[in-house]
């Protein structure tokens, strides 16, 4: 009898449990949709808001900023003649008529929109110095050398600065000697230095303090992602100079970091110009990521020697440092210039690495997330994520990297459903890490929607044409639908088996007891074993993000583990109520890559010798940036067109550059025109594959002290 009674109460008790275990989830599937609901409302608010706004400042600059201005052909011959520009960009002309007209400016623009142009060139246009405050020293000493190597007479004042120039630079600002329109500063600097806070105040009490610009803005905002002390003390610069024009720019920024960093900076009244978060040059594509290490990097490999064979600039992110390590050593023994870049690498190592590839010495930088802010090469013709990035935030900074020259370029993602653990026991922890892990996880795995769509949801713009600029848009997969409502049940049964023996599996223990069971099923059922390894991978990812299954995490004294458990919706999965179609991808339609499409075969010789030319010009030229002699477009325009004159040249690329590189680069067109190259160039793409050819799977080490070899010459 008491035996009865023992035993009913243990029953009791193990119910009573699953009622509590069923109301914490349904309590935290409340949080969520709480959460969810209260995002939602604040996204429809900030639409609302920036609708309005983006209404006021379509009216304001229809009618105000891009109408005629007393400074339009000035400007106009600072922008082609001294930065070889031809034409605006969207936003840029208005931008600069806003600060010319002694506005204050808040610039929300894609990376490589173009944003520096939009206070350089008010900045030359002025009388007066231009203070401009960028967080990074190599930031601010690539912008330096660019606009030094274009005549403008730009300074920094930083740790780096030599005594001789910090006395000129206080002698400019104090008493207007000597000539300078920029100057460049670190935020410490403002609210660090009492000397250099005087100066400016001379300089501004002289009446020569032009403009204020404060890049890469988002930095005030501990909303913002690279969240910056010193930015927080910025705020001053409006307080003690209300009447000089300040222009806030930044590629990334929410609502709320918006308002935060206009009240920081105290430009409550600017005018706001948001452009849209569409990188339409950039290409984007997901790939299956093979479960085999060696294939995966030989299938990169080929990629980069298929399409990019003439040293073009190219990043590959990888997951740990680990990985970088191994990663840019095979692409090396694969003849591919590469090389890591890591947060464990000292200071001068990383730099050293960095400096490489800006110049063109260096093909590849294989890096981690530490390999960010701060890189300014223009023509990343390609980047590949080997494997998945945190965010869909991290992903569009990460890969918009690419391209910001303006030229098409391509995104590589290799995704594998068995990579999602090793990120999410990563992100767990962090405000809403694990949502914005599956919301990548979610482009990642669909094989219809449209790339670029998926951006525009996440950032809440309206959607927009891709133009086939995404491989779901442009080719499609050949997509084979499998009804895996069984398979669902069978895993939740399993876990529900699992739980109560207080057993936990990972995915990849789960998948093997999978196996086992479907085997042991096999008999009564013939559909369950017909799924391959990486597809259960794939089915059991899909219903993490169904909510059918979870993810727990555990710590160790060395890493924290994943296991797969019991999500809120597993009742319904096991009564087989929530049909689950999983999308097999069979294959791709067809497969073009968009540069061998854009190659044009009547330029390319002459835009290979440009190439060679202008990296001997930036070693002759003080050791600028090859991009800063000529970017790439530049010798697409002069391949074009083939100038035989001076004169000629400074019609395409303006005043400044053709005094200075002029005499060389007709020289070399008329050799080039005078070999007979022209009609030449199609043996040139021929000898140029050939070339490529030649250096496919080498396996043999020699190759490794090629590079070296080109390392010591350094
Ligand atoms: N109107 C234009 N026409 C052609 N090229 C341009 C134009 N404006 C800017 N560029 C070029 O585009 C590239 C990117 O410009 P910039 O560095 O100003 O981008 P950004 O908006 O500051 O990007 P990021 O957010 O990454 O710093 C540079 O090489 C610049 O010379
Ligand atoms: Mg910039």
């Amino acid at each position: 009898m008491e035996n009865d009674i023992v035993e009913e109460l243990l029953c009791v008790e193990a119910e009573l449990q699953d009622v509590q275990d069923q109301i914490k989830i349904l309590l935290d599937h409340q949080e969520r949709l709480y959460r969810k609901q209260s995002e939602l409302k604040a996204l429809l608010e900030d639409c609302k808001t920036s609708e309005n706004e983006s209404n006021n400042n379509a009216s304001i600059a229809a009618e105000d900023w891009s109408g005629n201005f007393e400074w339009d052909s000035r400007a106009d011959d600072i922008r082609f003649n001294v930065f070889g520009i031809s034409s605006y960009r969207a936003n840029q002309h208005e931008i600069i008529n806003a600060i010319m007209s002694g506005r204050d400016v808040l610039v929300i623009m894609a990376a490589g929109g173009g944003k520096s142009l939009c206070y350089q060139l008010p900045a030359v246009l002025c009388n007066g110095v231009a203070l401009v405050v960028s967080p990074l020293l190599s930031l601010i000493q690539d912008q330096v050398m660019g606009l030094t190597a274009l005549g403008i007479p730009a300074y920094m004042l930083t740790s780096t600065t030599s005594k001789e120039d910090e006395k000129f630079i206080y002698k400019a600002l104090d008493k207007g000697e000597g000539e300078m329109k920029i100057l460049y500063v670190t935020p410490e600097k403002i609210s660090k230095s009492k000397r250099f806070m005087s100066k400016l105040e001379k300089c501004h009490n002289g009446g020569r303090l032009s403009l204020v610009a404060i890049d890469e803005a988002h930095c005030c905002s501990q909303w913002g992602h690279d969240f910056r002390p010193d930015y927080k003390n910025l705020g001053i610069l409006k307080v003690q100079f209300p009447n000089v024009p300040m222009i806030a720019l930044t590629a990334t920024a929410t609502y709320k970091v918006q308002t935060d960093l206009m009240e920081m900076l105290h430009i409550s009244k600017c005018v706001k110009f948001v452009s849209t978060v569409n990188r339409p040059n950039l290409f984007y594509k997901v790939l299956e990521k093979s479960s085999v290490a060696k294939v995966v990097i030989d299938e990169i490999a080929d990629f980069i020697r298929g399409s990019y064979p003439n040293n073009e600039s190219g990043i590959v992110y990888c997951f740990s440092r680990k990985e970088c390590e191994q990663v840019a050593k095979e692409l090396r023994e694969r003849g591919i210039s590469a090389d890591y870049y890591h947060a464990d690498m000292d200071v001068m190592a990383r730099e050293k690495v960095h400096l490489r590839w800006s110049k063109n010495k260096l093909q590849v930088i294989v890096g981690t997330v530490a390999f960010g802010m701060g890189i300014n090469k223009p023509d990343v013709r390609f980047v590949i994520h080997h494997s998945l990035s945190k965010s869909m935030e991290t992903y569009y900074q990460e890969s918009g990297r690419a391209g910001r020259d303006g030229l098409p370029s391509e995104c590589l993602l290799y995704f594998r459903p068995g990579d999602v653990p090793r990120q999410s026991s990563m992100v767990f922890y962090e405000n809403s890490g694990l949502q914005n892990l599956y919301d990548i996880v979610r482009y990642c795995q669909s094989k219809r929607n449209c790339r670029r769509g998926a951006f525009f949801q996440h950032f809440g713009e309206p959607l927009r044409d891709c133009n086939g600029m995404c491989d779901n848009c442009a080719y499609g997969h050949e997509i084979k639908e499998v009804d895996a409502t069984y398979h669902a049940k069978v895993i939740v049964s399993l876990l529900c088996d699992m739980k109560e023996n207080e057993q936990r599996a990972t995915m990849l223990q789960l998948i093997d007891r999978l196996k086992a069971k479907m085997k042991e099923l096999g008999g009564s059922n013939n559909s369950v074993s017909d799924l391959k390894k990486d597809e259960l991978e794939q089915l059991i990812i899909h219903l993490i993000l169904d909510r059918i299954l979870k993810e727990e995490f555990q710590h160790t004294a060395y890493a924290t583990n994943a296991y797969v458990a019991l999500g809120p919706l597993w009742k319904l999965a096991l009564q087989g109520k929530k049909p689950v179609v999983l999308e097999i991808c069979k294959g791709q339609l067809s497969n073009s890559s968009i540069r061998k499409d854009a190659r044009n075969s009547q330029t390319f010789g002459l835009e290979m010798k440009l190439d060679e030319l202008r990296k001997e010009l930036s070693s002759t030229h003080g050791g600028i940036f090859p991009h800063a002699v000529l970017s790439t477009q530049q010798i697409s325009i002069l391949s074009t067109h083939k100038p035989t004159s001076i004169t000629q040249v400074e019609k395409l690329i303006g005043k400044v550059k053709a005094e200075k590189y002029g005499n060389r680069i007709v020289d070399l067109i008329q050799q080039y025109v005078k070999s007979g190259q022209p009609n030449g160039d199609k043996s040139r793409v021929a000898e140029a594959s050939e070339n490529r050819a030649n250096k496919r799977p080498r396996k043999n080490k020699s190759l490794i002290l090629i590079e070296s070899s080109e390392d010591d010459a350094e």
